[in-house]
């Protein structure tokens, strides 16, 4: 499976050209430190969004009460919880099936024995490049070190990715691995995506094999 998640949107018009493409997650950062912040978006705006394309929200260390109810405000399909959350604050949404997406920032030395205790609760990791402001570095990892995961839960591996790197990055062999997170290559300038190198990139991730 060669999913695609395009993360980080927040303009009107350019929410509704990327539902023309075959996506299947659209991520929105509800962190309001980001520059991609998506706390003012329309309702209406994200409830027009086709069902076949998976409204994500992304949170980082965020009240548990605040997440529940933007998650209810926005009727959004999976939360991805992009700091320093606990397996216990996970387990607070699992009990509430609310699907769960835990990010990891990966740096050279991350330890993927960590991931193990989330795996009940969580649908999908993401692994990101580890970065001062959470997400949205631009920068790619050494995806190298994904060989230490040895976990059941699949993955999409984020963090740089763009036209310059991702056929590196589908020659990646791990059996967990089930697609990619797209952000910052992708702009034309923050939070605007380039729905053309989008739509490129999606063709390349979806008819290559992982
Ligand atoms: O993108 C942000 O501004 C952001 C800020 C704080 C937490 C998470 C954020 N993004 C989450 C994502 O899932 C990004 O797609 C991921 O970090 C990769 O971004 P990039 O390195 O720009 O491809």
């Amino acid at each position: 499976m060669n999913q695609v998640k395009v993360c980080g949107l927040k303009y009107k018009e350019n929410i509704q050209e990327l539902t023309s493409l075959p996506i299947d997650y659209m991520g929105f950062i509800f962190y309001p430190s980001s520059k991609r912040y998506a706390g003012n978006l329309d309702t209406t705006l994200l409830s027009d969004i086709p069902s076949t394309i998976k409204k994500v929200g992304v949170f980082v260390n965020a009240k548990l009460s605040e997440i529940q109810d933007i998650v209810t405000l926005y009727c959004l399909d999976y939360i991805q919880l992009h700091g320093a959350e606990t397996v216990e604050d996970c387990n607070y949404f699992y009990q509430q099936n609310i699907p769960i997406i835990k990010a990891f920032a990966i740096t050279d030395t991350f330890d993927f024995k960590q991931t193990a205790p989330y795996e009940k609760y969580c649908s999908l990791f993401v692994f990101d490049t580890a970065c001062k402001q959470y997400g949205g570095s631009g920068k790619s990892f050494d995806w190298t070190i994904l060989q230490s995961y040895n976990g059941k839960t699949p993955f999409l591996l984020s963090g740089g990715l763009g036209l310059q790197n991702i056929k590196e990055a589908l020659k990646i062999t791990h059996k967990q691995l089930i697609g990619f997170d797209l952000n910052s290559q992708l702009e034309t300038e923050i939070a605007l995506k380039d729905c053309k190198q989008i739509q490129t990139i999606t063709n390349i991730i979806k008819h290559e094999t992982l």
